[in-house]
């Protein structure tokens, strides 16, 4: 059974007032998020993402469609129920939300003071957790004498006071700078590993799903528009959307001006040959192609590493006379993605 299951789940806000349109913000999403799955939702602003997780926490109400969580359809129950169940989802955000006036120590606790938890307890189970956030040394602090990396490790170890099986992150590094988002993702991937949390990272940042996210959804206008292995959907992206955010991340392709710049030092064709770690070498193409009797060279391209695992991107230039480079080009075609490149 999958860890949280979306089925036919719709938001819609009516509209404002007369005369405005109605805001459908989540339209008709199916999922299946399976347990320690960290499960990448990228979109850009207004995707529904947001939305999203207030629907998987019963934040709000859904439209239409369920939510189960173990089986059980968090939308179907009565709001003491929806509570207790929010108790079981970890949730950190963008700006933190930690308590100014309280110590860090004391921010940590907050989740078990409500729940009744005795302070010798909670105080052990904080000073645990900051311990494993790497801010032992910090329980005594206040948020505003931390870095932004520092408060939302702090925000992680609140997060997981109550033993959550399942963390919500929505757009948790997106306040911060490359360096402590790295130091961020890489704490999100030992809670993952080390403690089996299924995680859900929202994100407009595709090198964050990158980092951390064994699955993503690509979210457009409410919908989700594709899913699949992040490894899968980096190297074989099928919608407009979704190549868009690869090509923020790969940068093994030629950008406009490169490309010009190409034009202007090669004669032939240009094609983009897509190398993954499950299909044949670049040795094999390269030998079939000096078969086939055209003429060609490398000319731009490299090798990236997406979730561990090797994926290159090679564009070559390719001559010979128009029927031979088809024919040439037709013969790879069948055990690497070829694409010519127009612009
Ligand atoms: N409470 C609300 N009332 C009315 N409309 C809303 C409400 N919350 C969100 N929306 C609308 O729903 C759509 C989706 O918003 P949402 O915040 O979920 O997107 P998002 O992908 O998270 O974007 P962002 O990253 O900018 O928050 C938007 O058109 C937004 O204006």
């Amino acid at each position: 059974m999958a860890h949280i299951s979306l089925k036919g789940v719709s938001k819609v806000y009516p509209a404002p007032r007369r005369g405005f349109a109605e805001t459908v913000a989540v339209d008709d999403v199916t999922l299946d998020i399976e347990r320690g799955d960290v499960f990448g939702i990228i979109g850009y602003s207004g995707a529904g993402k947001s939305t999203l997780v207030r629907l998987i926490n019963a934040l709000e109400p859904v439209t239409a469609g369920s939510i189960t969580i173990d089986g059980v359809d968090i939308t179907a129950q009565s709001a003491s129920k929806q509570r207790a169940m929010r108790t079981g989802i970890g949730m950190i955000f963008q700006r933190f939300n930690l308590l100014s006036s309280r110590s860090v120590r004391r921010n940590v606790e907050y989740s078990l003071e409500v729940a009744g938890m005795g302070r010798s307890e909670r105080k052990k189970r904080a000073l645990e957790l900051l311990d494993f956030v790497g801010l032992a040394d910090k329980a005594g602090a206040f948020p505003e004498q931390l870095s932004g990396g520092q408060q939302q490790r702090v925000g992680i170890a609140r997060a997981l006071a109550a033993d959550p099986p399942i963390l919500l992150a929505d757009e948790a590094t997106s306040a911060l700078d490359p360096e402590t988002t790295d130091e961020v993702l890489d704490l999100l991937a030992r809670v993952n590993r080390e403690l089996g949390i299924t995680i859900v990272v929202i994100t407009h940042e595709m090198d964050v799903i990158a980092r951390i996210a064994n699955k993503v959804a690509v979210m457009e206008r409410g919908q989700v528009v594709e899913t699949g292995n992040t490894y899968d959907v980096f190297t074989n992206p099928q919608t407009a959307t979704a190549k868009r955010f690869v090509r923020t991340v790969v940068r093994n392709l030629p950008s406009g001006d490169e490309l010009t710049e190409l034009r202007s030092h090669h004669e032939g064709r240009l094609f983009t040959i897509s190398f993954t770690d499950e299909g044949v070498s670049e040795a094999r193409v390269f030998g079939a192609l000096a078969r086939a009797g055209v003429d060609f060279n490398l000319v731009y391209g490299g090798v990236d590493s997406i979730q561990g695992r090797v994926y290159g991107l090679l564009t070559i230039a390719v001559r010979g006379d128009a029927t031979a480079v088809d024919q040439a080009v037709g013969s790879i075609g069948s055990s690497v993605k070829v694409e010519e490149v127009f612009a």
